[in-house]
């Protein structure tokens, strides 16, 4: 497969007011072009300061970060976010709300034609993730889980070749965020895109990747790489296939060994 981004030695310091903060510590990864990579790792463990030194958000104390061969400099191209909280804004509608990084371009209000593809795309996107019909809903009159959902046609709007996730379905309830695993599945698969997906939860990490990385405390390090051979598509027979329950134990003796995680 193409590789689409390689961390080369990455260090983060954050130097504050009570002193060095040194958040990620020689951190090397390659993703591969369609990849769906999961990071996994304690609280504090600098999961997000990778997430942003990926985008281009952070720049790193030392290493690299090549995106198609190229070294990042600056914000990356063809990159989109979704984090915890959804940045909805409350004055636009739903499809407004999903079709804002193309009026921030000015993408479509000079081009009439374009206008009427976008606006065809952006009902797309929320009819294929269960929101045909809330195009003129506000913000304030969706679930947290919709509100999501329109986050996510948001990010995808513009065709990014890479979705960074940050958290994004922590603060869902459980039968809410099952069902977001599958959307996001489904759109992972129609387009194409590689996605690096932060999580606190082992099970999210396994039913949705190609990989996981799973990282240390503190300075955060890889600890270690497991890449899951589930056939896709995915579904809810993935979760008592014995492969899902045999890497999810995987990733928590990795926790306990590390005296991450301690049962008594
Ligand atoms: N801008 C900053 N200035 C100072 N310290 C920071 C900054 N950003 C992150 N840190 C510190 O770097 C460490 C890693 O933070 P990061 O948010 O990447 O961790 P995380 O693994 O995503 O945590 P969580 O799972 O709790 O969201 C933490 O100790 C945090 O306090």
């Amino acid at each position: 497969m193409v590789k689409h981004i390689k961390l080369v030695g990455i260090d983060k310091t954050f130097h504050t007011k009570t002193g060095d903060v040194t958040a990620l510590k020689n951190i090397e990864l390659d993703i591969e072009s369609g990849e769906f990579l999961s990071v996994v790792g304690p609280s504090g463990c600098g999961k997000s300061t990778i997430m942003r030194i990926i985008a281009g958000l952070e720049s790193p104390s030392a290493g690299t970060v090549q995106i198609n061969e190229q070294e990042l400099t600056g914000i990356a191209d063809g990159a989109a976010i979704v984090f915890q909280k959804d940045v909805l804004l409350a004055w636009r509608s739903v499809l407004d709300n999903v079709l804002l990084p193309l009026d921030l371009k000015g993408i479509t209000w000079f081009d009439r034609g374009n206008h009427i593809t976008n606006r065809k795309k952006a009902i797309d996107l929320l009819e294929s993730v269960g929101l045909k019909g809330f195009e003129d809903k506000y913000p304030h009159e969706l679930s947290g889980g919709m509100r999501q959902r329109v986050s996510i046609c948001r990010a995808l709007i513009q065709d990014p070749k890479l979705l960074l996730m940050d958290e994004p379905f922590g603060a869902l309830d459980a039968l809410t965020r099952e069902q977001m695993m599958y959307d996001l599945l489904k759109l992972s698969n129609k387009y194409k895109f590689t996605t690096v997906f932060i999580t606190h939860s082992i099970e999210e990490a396994v039913f949705l990747s190609d990989r996981v990385v799973v990282m240390s405390e503190r300075p955060g390090t890889i600890l270690k790489e497991l890449p899951i051979e589930l056939v896709r598509p995915r579904d809810n027979k993935t979760r008592s296939n014995p492969v899902f329950n045999h890497k999810v134990h995987e990733i928590r003796d990795i926790f306990q060994s590390q005296g991450i995680l301690a049962e008594t």
